[in-house]
């Protein structure tokens, strides 16, 4: 669930695009990078780290133009240590191309292979998304035929192309250069993007981004998503064209970019995410009330910060009393997103601690969006029973996840999944908790659809296995669980590692 940006604007887009990335860091907080266009030529700086980290003032000076692209990476493929696969990647032919992509591609061995053997295009690394540029790119190639000014035309069969030859998630912002930004999304839509303009005493301008929270805040206002399938095409003049590229489309976003993902300002395919977290609070009280579990509560606490909009919702139906027994230091980023198990369990302890007279002989229903390695919960717990806690029940808005997340969210492991192979009532011990109560999947979908009945059906494969593109088999579940065991994505030095005294974490 990486964070992807893009401006053409009237004036330069550095800052607007440094600031973008800054409202988007909470999807993802172990590279950024920037480019910017002017004329034919690309500007790009990009490290590993927080945005605030790895961008210095003479690094936004060099930034120059009018248009730009910028990424925040959370790694699904690849390697969390590596640089070399820190986004936008780049490539210069045909014309000059960069790329920022979020999600994960379920084919991306083949084809890497393909590329190789029949497109006579090198990848130098093991991002999915470097194999995705080298797609597009190629599909441009062909698409222009040799002719040296290319057209929308063009480009959109290129990405019709890019459609047929690619399987997994993936939503998009590439620049041609001397021609403009390209975005589009996959034919199921299952990562977010959407487009808004500013109109601007020197002309319209346009941004595209994952998350609307970024067009709010940087003055734009919402044109629309992108649909699934679509391509939408910005020239550097700033005349807009979109076209539908794909031959099939459905429109199933990931269900977890409700539950946990985007931040709740967002509104994602018309569905707001702070409303459809209310909703979750709801069902789940309605849950604990058919347990017969509420008169034994005493107190409801969130777990700060992403379970607060559902713990308010379940305090309120249940007529309880909310309390913040968590404070939460400001300063350490989502341990979930982290990279390797030690440094997310180190976090949480970092992160949140215990104000001691709300637990004090009390039984305490704590609520929290998910529970997934079970790392935080696990702590939260611990602490909870620290602070003098008589029970402790621990609810979840999401139902148990047991199976990996192959569109982009780093679950790629069966065995770190603390529900897999686990029933409810194993959860709690294996936490602590007295009960564990988890939101059943029908009740979700219906909190998040309550918000957009348009929307028929998510993808919902980290509860139920099914996943939505159709072609996720056994044997490349097996393969990845195998590529991407826990331990690998390890080795990474980044300031906020380094704040916590995790020098080396392996
Ligand atoms: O079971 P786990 O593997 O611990 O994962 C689940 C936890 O991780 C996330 O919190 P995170 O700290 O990443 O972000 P938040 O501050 O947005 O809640 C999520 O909100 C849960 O609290
Ligand atoms: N979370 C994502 O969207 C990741 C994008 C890409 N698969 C990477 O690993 O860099
Ligand atoms: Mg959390």
């Amino acid at each position: 669930m990486c964070a992807i940006i893009g401006v053409v604007a009237r004036s330069p887009v550095n800052q607007i695009l440094y600031d973008g990335l800054t409202v988007l860091q909470h999807r993802g907080q172990d590279a950024a990078g920037l480019v910017t266009a002017e004329g034919h030529s690309f500007h790009m700086h990009k490290g590993g780290g927080l945005v605030r980290d790895v961008f210095r003032t003479r690094d936004m000076r060099n930034l120059v133009g009018h248009m730009g692209i910028g990424h925040c990476r959370y790694p699904t493929a690849g390697s969390a240590s590596s640089i070399a696969e820190s986004q936008p990647f780049y490539v210069n032919s045909p014309f000059g191309i960069t790329l920022g992509h979020n999600g994960n591609l379920v084919n991306s061995d083949q084809l890497r292979r393909e590329l190789f053997a029949e497109d006579r295009r090198h990848v130098n690394t093991n991002s999915d998304s470097e194999v995705l540029l080298n797609v597009l790119a190629h599909e441009i190639s062909d698409a222009s035929q040799g002719n040296p000014r290319l057209t929308p035309d063009m480009i959109f069969t290129a990405v019709a192309g890019v459609h047929r030859r690619v399987k997994g998630a993936y939503a998009v912002v590439a620049m041609v250069a001397g021609y403009g930004l390209l975005a589009f999304r996959d034919p199921f839509g299952i990562r977010p993007l959407i487009i808004g303009r500013a109109d601007t005493e020197k002309g319209v301008e346009f941004m595209v981004a994952s998350e609307s929270v970024a067009l709010d805040t940087l003055g734009f206002k919402v044109m629309r998503d992108v649909a699934p399938g679509e391509g939408v095409l910005i020239d550097e003049s700033g005349n807009f064209h979109a076209r539908q590229c794909a031959g099939k489309t459905a429109h199933n976003p990931c269900i977890f970019e409700y539950v946990y993902l985007a931040r709740p300002d967002s509104v994602i395919d018309g569905i707001s995410v702070y409303e459809s977290r209310r909703n979750m609070g709801k069902f789940l009280a309605d849950k604990i009330q058919g347990m017969g579990l509420r008169d034994e509560i005493d107190v409801i606490i969130p777990i700060p910060d992403s379970s607060r909009p559902s713990a308010l919702e379940v305090a309120a139906k249940l007529k309880k009393p909310y309390r913040e027994g968590f404070i939460k230091n400001r300063y350490i980023g989502r341990t979930f997103i982290m990279p390797g198990q030690e440094m997310r369990r180190k976090s949480v302890r970092q992160k949140l601690n215990a104000m001691a007279v709300e637990f004090k002989d009390k039984n305490v229903l704590l609520v929290d969006d998910s529970i997934v390695r079970g790392t935080t919960s696990r702590e939260i717990v611990n602490m909870a029973r620290e602070s003098g806690a008589r029970k402790v029940f621990f609810a979840s808005a999401a139902p148990p996840v047991r199976y990996p997340n192959v569109y982009g969210i780093d679950m790629p492991t069966r065995a770190e999944l603390i529900a897999n192979g686990r029933t409810h009532e194993e959860v709690a011990a294996a936490i602590g908790a007295d009960a564990v109560i988890y939101q059943e999947l029908d009740a979700l979908i219906a909190a998040v659809r309550e918000c957009n009945p348009a929307i028929e059906r998510f993808d919902c494969s980290c509860f139920d296995g099914d996943y939505i593109t159709g072609d996720v088999s056994p044997a490349y579940l097996a393969e990845i669980e195998a590529s991407r065991a826990d331990g690998e994505s390890q080795t990474r030095l980044s300031s906020y590692q380094l704040d916590l005294g995790l020098s080396t974490v392996d």
